[in-house]
């Protein structure tokens, strides 16, 4: 838009001072070395499934109810035992000490300060352990794999456990590692200093590419919903499965034992050309119809985002390359600030909507809500 045809010109204006999620996208984009910045915005193929994501929101309109009391709106999620304020979570993202050199340590703080929950990477560039111990009491989950030696999985489950991790994230959308144009022909790979910080004794880091290498050691591409069952069954924690975009996986994935389900397509990041998550979403909450709480990530950048999630059966969202921008603007600061931009913009959603909680807009979704 013109602001000076819209006669704002004259306005001062701080672009230091972020007022959209995409504004932290910048200041990455300035802080980051390109390879990091490129990897981290990085996309499967053509980028349509990570275009969608975002353009698929934008193709629910909202039809908003007016004159409903919306003096509170509480934004509040329950769902694994616990209440959260937000219907906002950290999705796992690998080696924060990309975006930031405290990594993970400040992510967590960020995540414990609005007691939201935070999914740690297998491939964190910080152990489980030392993330764990910095933010007593956080809501902490592990993402793993079905990694080809079980036993690799199964110890950091048990290392989860012990650590007082709350739950464990399973990633099921992963048979293999996409291909991402940008990092092959940028040749990524890890700087001096950065590593898969849990996987220390593995042998993992000669290659030309850590990452494609170390998926290509490690993710196994034969797990099936049976590994999945005896996942489930070997240990005390609740298990998310991440990953699902097909209604029809929904009921393996219950009957698997997996106590809650995330709709996700790895943010664009595996296969090019697949739904975007809000258009899955429907679908699936339909055949999953109340038994496991659903969350999504994918896409999410605006308040009305988050608003049009939980309208559809969402009980919570989860971000993925916003809290690797954030962190590499500010640290922890930059990350509690870009969780309260995005709050905020919720809750204004929500109020102009005339929905005064997460509830209230699943109730009216039939006429709050157009696809087109
Ligand atoms: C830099 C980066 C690293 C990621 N690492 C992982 C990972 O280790 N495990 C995983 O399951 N997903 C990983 N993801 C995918 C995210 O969990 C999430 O699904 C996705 O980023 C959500 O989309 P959004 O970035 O549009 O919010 C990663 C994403 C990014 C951007
Ligand atoms: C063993 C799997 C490596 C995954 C690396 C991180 C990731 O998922 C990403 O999207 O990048």
């Amino acid at each position: 838009m013109n602001n000076e045809a819209h006669g704002t010109s004259s306005f001062a204006t701080d672009e230091s001072v972020p007022v959209l999620l995409d504004d932290y996208r910048e200041q990455a984009r300035a802080a980051l070395p390109g390879p990091v910045f490129d990897y981290i915005e990085g996309w499967a193929g053509d980028g349509l499934t990570y275009q969608n994501n975002r353009t698929d929101f934008d193709r629910l309109l909202l039809a908003p109810f007016v004159m409903r009391d919306v003096s509170h709106v509480d934004l509040a999620a329950t769902y694994l035992g616990r209440t959260s304020a937000l219907p906002i979570g950290f999705s796992p993202s690998a080696f924060h000490q990309l975006a930031h050199p405290s990594g993970e340590a400040a992510t967590v703080q960020a995540a414990h300060a609005n007691d939201i929950p935070m999914i740690v990477s297998a491939m964190s560039s910080l152990p489980l352990e030392d993330i764990a111990k910095l933010a007593k009491g956080a809501r902490l989950w592990l993402h793993v794999y079905l990694f080809r030696d079980r036993a690799v999985t199964r110890e950091l489950i048990g290392r989860a456990e012990a650590a007082g991790f709350e739950a464990i994230s399973l990633g099921l959308g992963c048979p293999a590692l996409g291909k991402r144009p940008a990092n092959l022909r940028n040749r990524f790979t890890l700087p001096e200093g950065v590593s898969a910080a849990n996987f220390a004794r593995r042998n993992t880091t000669d290659f030309n590419n850590p990452i494609y290498a170390l998926a290509d050691a490690e993710l196994d591409p034969s797990a099936s919903w049976r590994d999945v069952e005896s996942l489930c069954g070997a240990t005390r924690l609740s298990v998310i499965g991440k990953g699902i975009m097909n209604a029809c996986d929904a009921l393996p994935a219950m009957d698997a034992g997996l106590s809650a389900l995330m709709v996700s397509n790895h943010g664009g990041r595996q296969l090019d050309g697949s739904l975007s998550t809000i258009r899955a979403l429907p679908e699936i909450a339909e055949a999953v119809s109340g038994r496991v709480p659903i969350f999504l990530d994918g896409g999410v950048r605006r308040g009305t985002d988050v608003l049009k999630a939980v309208a559809l059966g969402a009980d919570a969202v989860f971000l993925g390359r916003p809290v690797l921008w954030a962190l590499s603007a500010g640290g922890t600061q930059g990350v509690m600030a870009m969780v309260k931009l995005l709050a905020d913009e919720a809750r204004l959603a929500m109020q102009l909507s005339g929905c005064a909680s997460p509830a209230e807009a699943r109730r009216k979704v039939g006429s709050l809500l157009r696809w087109i």
